[in-house]
């Protein structure tokens, strides 16, 4: 059996006047993330690592933050061409996990929403896909709250019949 492994990391600023969108769900706070997407930092740590697993790269090769094309895009959208690319070079996932540093707000009663999100588009059950949230006991600029950082990890596995 081919396994392969990735991992992907990301991390955007807080700031008002924002929804703040982690693994497709919009989750209540008064700031949320800043950037040229929808900056859902779960969803662009994951794309990551799909991207790391197979050595493709990094979601900016796809999706350049300078191209208005994604301006305002809905990471989840992103998501579904990455998986669609991992899919056609014959893989399929094992499981997902990955880690949200957050000083706020406490992502717990959001959690089980976020991964049935994230399981639905990726055709996974929700018991392949892991999500953690940690504070950073106030150190750093996740500590500050002048961010949210996450850090994913994807197992892969080769479809039979594939080379
Ligand atoms: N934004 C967050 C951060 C943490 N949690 C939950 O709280 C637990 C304790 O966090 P510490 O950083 O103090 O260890 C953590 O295990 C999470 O379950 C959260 O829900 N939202
Ligand atoms: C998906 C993209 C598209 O602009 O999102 P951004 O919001 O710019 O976020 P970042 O994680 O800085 O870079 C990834 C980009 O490719």
């Amino acid at each position: 059996m081919n396994i392969r492994i990735g991992n992907g990391y990301d991390i955007h600023r807080l700031g008002p006047d924002r929804p703040l969108i982690l693994g497709g769900v919009t989750i209540p706070h008064t700031l949320g993330l800043l950037g040229h997407s929808d900056a859902d930092v779960l969803t662009h740590a994951i794309m990551d690592a799909l991207l790391g697993a197979l050595s493709l790269g990094d979601i900016g090769l796809y999706f350049p933050p300078t191209d208005p094309k994604w301006k305002g895009a809905d990471s989840l959208e992103l998501l579904d061409q990455v998986y669609q690319l991992v899919q056609d070079r014959g893989w399929a996932i094992g499981n997902v996990d990955s880690v949200v540093v957050a000083e706020r707000p406490k992502l717990k009663p959001h959690i089980e929403t976020m991964r049935q999100r994230l399981a639905d588009r990726l055709t996974l059950a929700p018991d392949q896909v892991g999500i953690k949230a940690t504070t950073n006991e106030k150190l750093g600029p996740t500590g500050r709250e002048e961010g949210i950082a996450a850090y994913a990890v994807v197992l892969l596995v080769q479809k039979k019949n594939q080379q």
